[in-house]
Order: C-alpha cells, then structure tokens, then sequence
C-alpha cells in the first residue's frame, strides 16, 4: 500500500485529506509544522509528499529541498494559494511533481496523485534516470544523466504547437520558419510561461538536427557547482562526490540543440566555459585535461533583460552577443488577446483527452473572463486554469464558475494598499495597475504600508522585479533594496 505525508498548517485539510485518501487505498500520516513531517520522513519512507507552500516554519521550497535530500525518490506535490502560483512553478522547476491550489478539490488531488505515483514508478523502473539519456539511439548516455532538478527534457514530440493568429504569433512564426533551417544561436526573451521553451524546440523540430537530441537545461535550478557538471561533465575524483566518469548536456545534445533556460543565472566560470564552446565548439569535462569536440546548436532563453545583466556586470557582453544571433520576443498572453482563446481551446482538448472528458467548449461568460484575466503565469497559467476546469465541469460547457476566484472577480489595488498612491485602470487591459505618485510617494508612506505595497504591486505583476519597480516609480536597485531591508524574498 502506497504511503502518503500530508504536511499542512491547517488540520482541516490534513483530516480531510487523510479520510478521503485512505478511503481511496491509501496509507497516511500528517504533520502541521515542515519539521514534524521531516521527523516523520527520516522514520519511515512514504512514496508521495503533499506539502502546503507556507508552512508557519520552513517555506515551500526549503521543504521540498530537504525532503529530495531525504529520499530523492519521493515524490511531491505542493499547495498553493492561487496568488501564490508564480512561486508554485519554482518548486516544479526544483522538483516537485506539480502543483495544486486552494480549493483544493478531491478529484483533482486524486488525478494529480495518481499521475506523480506513476511517474514516481516509471523513473524508479528506468535504468538511466532521465529522458535525456534516451533523446536519441545515437547518444546513449551513462547511467549519471541528469538529474530531476535539470528540467531535461526530451523533444516534447508529439505535443501540439500552437501559433495562435495575433500580429505578434504571426510574426513569431514567420521568424521560426525562418531561422530554424539555419545554425544561428537564438535568445528568446518572454515572461515565465509565455512559451520559450516550447519555441526552442519547435525551431530545433524544423531545422535539420531534427532528429538529434534536443536537450533543455534549466540554469536558474542549479546551483553553480552543479551546473558545471550537469553542463560540461566531470571525470571521476574530479570533486566529492564525483564516483564516476559522467557526460554533460553539450555531449548528450552532440549533433543536436542545447537549450539553456535562464542563462543570465550561470556563474562567471560557467559563462567562460560556455564562450570556450561557443568559440571553439569543445567541451572539457571538469577534471579532465581532454578536449572533446561537439557540434550543438545553441538557443537560449531569460525572463529578465540580458543588457541589464551586462550592464551591471553579472553577464559577460562577449557571451550576450554570440548568443544573441538572432532574438525573439515572446509577448505576454495578455497583450496577444486574439490568440487566448485559441490557446484554451487546446488546452481543453488536452485536458479532455488527459482526464477522459468530453467537454465541448466554454460559455460565454467564461470566454469574457478568460479574454479579460491578466494572466501573469502566462500559456501555463491558462492550461492549469482550463484543466482544472474541465475537471470541474459537470455539463458540456465551461461555465464561469469553476474558474477561480481571482479570474471570476479580479482584485484592483486600491490607494490604501500604495500607501496612498493613486491608482487607476485602462479598461483595455484590466488587472493591470497603473499608479500615480504625486505628493504622497512611496518614501512618505510608512513602513508597513510601504513593505504591503510592494507586496502587492509585485503579486499583480507577476513577480516580475521590473515591472514592479515601474509600476511602483522607483528603480531596480531601490526595489531590490527595499526588498532586503523588507525581507522579502523571492
Ligand atoms: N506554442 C505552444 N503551443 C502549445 N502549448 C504551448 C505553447 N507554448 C507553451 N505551451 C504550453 O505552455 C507551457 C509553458 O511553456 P514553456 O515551458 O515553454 O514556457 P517558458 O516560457 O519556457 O516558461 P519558463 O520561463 O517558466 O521556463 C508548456 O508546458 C506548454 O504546455
């Protein structure tokens, strides 16, 4: 009998949830605080671990970190509050299988725990760990391929890519068809979720490394003594811990693209290696005096404005220009309004498929809702709404009612939460804040009310520092020192 941990603040759900899962076959314990449910943990294995993100003593992340390092076999499921999505996606990033938000609903916990144990049981029957050391017959890779934490992912093949209709998904499939063919580096810059990953590989699937492995690496989920070795390899007794010899992803993707994710986060060494690659197309594993030649094509993405980073020095500007070939900008979700709709119609035939369902399409309100929502989380944001809502939905319409709270009713920020600041609203882009600052600016206000501010500003932007930052009138670096002085910590 598979055993499961709820860990949970909140003794309602941890009952709750036990009666209903045990109902459903399952073994349970709970525990109320992160470091009663790691006391339960180094006692007794449990395949599955669902973790609410704010427990009063250890945050969402640190948790799920401390349980891989317990048992790197368990599998995670992490509780959110809706507001707290953006930060839920870095736990995925870090881990953890997926994601649930409050409400929590039982059919949607009992889908979301069936599909994690059987990933969980998939990856424990494979002999090498991850799709990487599978992208293609020609790369067969030790048994050290990457590890969860990478984001490694093979070709999505099969999965649908959807363009949409609006100027911006027209002109980003022009610049697709027309830059997949050749072997230019590629940035592809865009909020979370807006797709970049998605667009890497759809260049990568027309281009004439097709069928070589694609191979993504999330840089911003590696520590830096990690990432080296997840990039270039190591050979055996190169550092603690290094037992054997293992590859790295430029030789898993010989042949084929690399995709860095949140390249601006490599460490100053890690970017010298990559411009050695970069200029001389070798690797050297770390701890080996041995070139090794590949042949990769390079795209790589960032949610925050590279030029920034090498302006303040943090990314090397030979880097930024070799890898700058060619750019491409991924719009948010809600300034590609035409297209909105397009994507949740495929994310209902997804989810229809997935779950088993024959939902036939969304009324309108729900079509109203969809279209207005500021949709900070972006493509992901809108597929997690409209699976939740097809397993929500009874009849054959998606109904305004099982979207959430936050679509049904978005929350405007008011003067009082700006500490007086005025804010109004363009009614062509509801949900998005525009704050005036005349005789009460941010400095006057108190502390309190200056640190609820920003809080909120930065919720409605999607945890996004820089637009926060315009929103709130002030520039990054002042934000970022508020944020320490504030503890804030994103
Ligand atoms: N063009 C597309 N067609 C169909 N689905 C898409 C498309 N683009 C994105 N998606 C869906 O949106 C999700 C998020 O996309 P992706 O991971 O590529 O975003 P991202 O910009 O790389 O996110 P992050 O910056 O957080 O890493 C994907 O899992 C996919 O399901």
């Amino acid at each position: 009998m598979e055993k499961i941990l709820i860990v949970d603040d909140n003794n309602d759900i941890c009952l709750l949830l036990e009666r209903f899962l045990s109902k459903q076959g399952y073994k349970t314990a709970s525990a109320q605080r992160g470091e009663d449910g790691l006391v339960l943990l180094r006692k007794e294995p449990f395949e599955l671990v669902i973790c609410d993100f704010k427990l009063p003593d250890i945050d969402g992340l640190e948790m799920l970190r401390r349980i891989k390092v317990l048992n790197p076999a368990t599998a995670v499921i992490i509780i959110t509050g809706y507001s707290d999505v953006r930060v839920a996606v870095q736990t995925v990033k870090h881990g953890a299988y997926d994601y649930v938000t409050k409400p929590l609903y039982p059919d949607e916990i009992l889908y979301t725990i069936k599909g994690a144990l059987e990933r969980r049981s998939q990856s424990l029957n494979t002999a090498a760990p991850t799709s990487a050391a599978t992208a293609s017959p020609a790369t067969a890779a030790p048994k050290t391929a990457p590890k969860a934490a990478s984001k490694t992912s093979l070709a999505p093949n099969g999965k649908r890519f959807i363009f949409g209709k609006s100027r911006a998904a027209e002109q980003l499939q022009k610049h697709v068809e027309l830059i997949a063919p050749t072997n230019m580096s590629v940035i592809i810059t865009g909020e979370t979720g807006t797709g970049k990953e998605f667009v890497a590989n759809a260049i990568h699937l027309k281009s004439k490394r097709a069928d070589k492995p694609f191979v993504a690496i999330d840089c911003g989920a590696l520590s830096k003594e990690l990432a080296g070795s997840e990039l270039f390899g190591h050979v055996k007794g190169a550092f603690t811990g290094a037992l054997s010899d293992k590859a790295g992803s430029f030789e898993y993707a010989n042949g084929g693209t690399l995709f860095l994710d949140e390249v601006g986060n490599l460490s100053y060494d890690n970017q010298i290696k990559l411009l050695r690659v970069l200029q001389e197309r070798k690797i050297r594993r770390i701890g080996s005096n041995q070139d090794v030649a590949v042949d990769v094509r390079i795209i790589c993405a960032t949610n925050e404005d590279l030029r920034d980073a090498v302006r303040q020095g943090r990314f090397r500007e030979d880097i930024y220009h070799r890898i700058n070939e060619f750019e491409i900008h991924l719009s948010p979700l809600r300034e590609r309004k035409a297209d909105i709709m397009i994507f949740a119609e495929h994310f209902l035939e997804l989810a229809n498929e997935q779950l088993d369902k024959d939902i036939v399409g969304f009324d309108d309100e729900s079509r109203e809702k969809l279209k207005e929502y500021y949709w900070h989380g972006n493509l992901r944001e809108l597929q997690n709404v409209v699976k939740r809502a097809v397993l929500l939905t009874q009849s054959d319409y998606i109904e305004a009612d099982v979207l959430p709270q936050e679509i049904i009713s978005p929350q405007y920020l008011t003067a009082e939460d700006t500490g007086g600041a005025q804010v109004s609203y363009d009614p062509l882009r509801p949900g998005i804040p525009v704050i005036s600052q005349p005789a009460n600016n941010l400095k006057s206000v108190s502390e309190s009310a200056e640190r609820a501010a920003i809080l909120k500003v930065l919720e409605k932007t999607g945890y996004n520092k820089t637009k926060a930052a315009e929103v709130l009138n002030i520039d990054r670096k002042t934000l970022y020192n508020k944020l320490k002085a504030y503890d804030i910590h994103l």
